[in-house]
């Protein structure tokens, strides 16, 4: 339990931002931009990379005293534990590359937990400049540039100007969480915009684990020296797991698939075997060449709806 604050304590909080952390404690950045370690007074005051929090000085640390209200928590959770990326959030950037060959079930997944926090999703193919592969997973990606703000291309080692340029469109002013299987580029693209962040990485990690060389999990970096656009690197793409989201919920978390959902019979159909079903009527088949829906996408809609059953009861 919190112990109850005086009055001249309580006066004395200050603001700050979550820019990193390690296991329980923190960085946390003051509105000036200094950084100090923190740590939380409870459970309550657990603070994840993003969050708002009023902090209190400690001779050269510092305790979280109250988390802000967050807008939103972008997290996995599987049977068996609950994992925070960040909080606060305008967008998730999920970069996927034309090699290695992208899961596109992992993609459906990140989408579906960014969609459940309503934070917006932008997906990012990178390696154009590998002509076929990229050929290939572009086509792979149809459904998912008809949906959201479309897929947006990069060759990060080839042109990072454009891609520079590109990218700081989408991002100039947010938070964005960056995300992507291991070698799609993401560290190309993070030192890209903010040159050298990978030093800067080692730097915190070093100062949150008392003098050791461990990877922290997950980073904040302002791209601009006005502090307005951040960027937020965190490791977690392969094992993303949604036990957080009920079953009856996951098509309204998939836009192609929400958007005949309305069309249905029955008021509470799963889309899986209901007669008079909006969606099913939908799915791309042999038999129906015109259907709006593409296979895979209603494959892993089936997939993940079994899953989500079994793992609750
Ligand atoms: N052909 C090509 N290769 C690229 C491009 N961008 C990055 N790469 C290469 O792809 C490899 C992976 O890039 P990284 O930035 O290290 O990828 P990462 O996603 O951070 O990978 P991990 O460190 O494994 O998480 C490196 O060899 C890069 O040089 C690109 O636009 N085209
Ligand atoms: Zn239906």
């Amino acid at each position: 339990m919190a112990k109850p604050r005086s009055a001249a304590a309580t006066a004395a909080l200050r603001d700050g931002l979550v820019i990193a952390s390690h296991g329980r404690h923190c960085l946390v950045e003051t509105p000036e931009g200094e950084r100090l370690i923190c740590h939380p007074r409870g459970k309550k005051s657990q603070a994840v990379v993003g969050d708002r929090v009023k902090w209190q000085a400690s001779e050269d640390e510092g305790t979280i005293e109250q988390v802000m209200e967050r807008h939103n928590l972008f997290y996995r959770q599987d049977e068996i534990r609950t994992k925070s990326f960040a909080a606060n959030l305008d967008h998730v950037l999920i970069l996927i590359a034309a090699e290695p060959e992208f899961s596109e079930h992992q993609l459906a997944r990140a989408l579906i937990a960014a969609e459940a926090q309503r934070i917006t999703p932008i997906i990012a193919l990178n390696k154009s400049d590998l002509v076929q592969p990229f050929e290939r997973a572009w086509a792979r990606l149809a459904p998912y540039r008809r949906m959201h703000h479309g897929v947006l291309p990069l060759s990060l080692k080839a042109s990072g100007e454009v891609d520079h340029a590109a990218l700081m469109k989408l991002l100039a002013g947010k938070s964005t969480l960056v995300l992507g299987p291991s070698g799609a580029g993401k560290s190309t693209l993070i030192n890209l915009l903010v040159p050298g962040a990978t030093a800067l990485t080692n730097e915190i990690s070093y100062a949150l684990n008392s003098g050791k060389h461990t990877t922290t999990s997950t980073t904040w970096y302002w791209v601009d020296a006005e502090r307005t656009t951040g960027l937020i690197d965190s490791p977690g793409f392969q094992e993303f797991g949604l036990h957080h989201i009920e079953p009856m919920q996951l098509a309204h978390l998939m836009p192609d698939i929400a958007e005949h959902a309305t069309q249905c019979k029955f008021y509470n159909c799963s889309h899986l075997h209901e007669p008079g079903c909006g969606v099913i009527a939908q799915v791309e088949s042999p038999k129906n060449p015109d259907g709006a829906i593409n296979a895979t996408r209603y494959r892993i809609y089936g997939e993940l709806f079994a899953e989500l059953s079994q793992s609750r009861y």
